[in-house]
């Protein structure tokens, strides 16, 4: 099989080559970078998840032949608190589409607020570890959970059912 992500960010291309893998061995992946069509910090569940299936899409498009991944990271809000939220879709040739959502968990409040200014978690998140580059590692999520949960596992998981969901249509269609 032929799949093409819609992302060159690393924690985003291994989770995609380990389900791939063990699901479908052999098969191959590429990666190119797409555009998400969507704000570079998504805001709800709507947009993050719309960016998803943008990149999947627009990978697709890429290759005549080959499934689209998206995998998008945003933020959403509940009760008082911002999560970060991440989805994910595949698009297959003949325009069919699958989506998934990821684990959540809330953001320190100083990082909350920097984000209703405007600014990127990516960067504001750096900032706060004195790092640079953890969301292409560990993620937000790593780091606030003592590495329990990784950006790349997390992106796994959300490519687990995608994949999942791929396996089940192709049984009963
Ligand atoms: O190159 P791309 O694929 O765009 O990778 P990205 O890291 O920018 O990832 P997204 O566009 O999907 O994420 C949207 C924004 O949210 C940030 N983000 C989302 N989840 C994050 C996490 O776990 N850790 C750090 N930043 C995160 C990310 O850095 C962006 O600023
Ligand atoms: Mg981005």
């Amino acid at each position: 099989m032929k799949f093409i992500i819609g992302s060159t960010n690393q924690a985003k291309v291994n989770a995609a080559r380990a389900v791939i893998e063990s699901h479908f061995p052999g098969s191959e992946l590429e990666e190119v970078k797409v555009p998400s069509g969507v704000k570079d910090q998504p805001f709800g569940d709507e947009e993050t998840r719309t960016g998803a299936l943008n990149r999947a899409t627009n990978a697709a498009n890429e290759q005549g032949d080959a499934i689209g991944i998206g995998l998008e990271g945003g933020v959403r809000v509940v009760g008082e608190e911002m999560f970060v939220c991440n989805w994910g879709a595949l698009a297959l040739p003949s325009g069919k589409s699958f989506t998934a959502g990821g684990a959540q968990i809330p953001l320190p409040e100083e990082i909350a607020s920097e984000l209703r200014d405007g600014r990127e978690l990516g960067i504001v998140v750096d900032e706060y570890f004195k790092a640079s580059g953890i969301r292409f590692s560990e993620g937000a999520i790593g780091m606030f959970t003592a590495h329990a949960v990784t950006r790349d596992k997390l992106f796994e998981h959300v490519m687990q059912l995608l994949i999942g969901q791929l396996k089940y249509y192709e049984k009963a269609n």
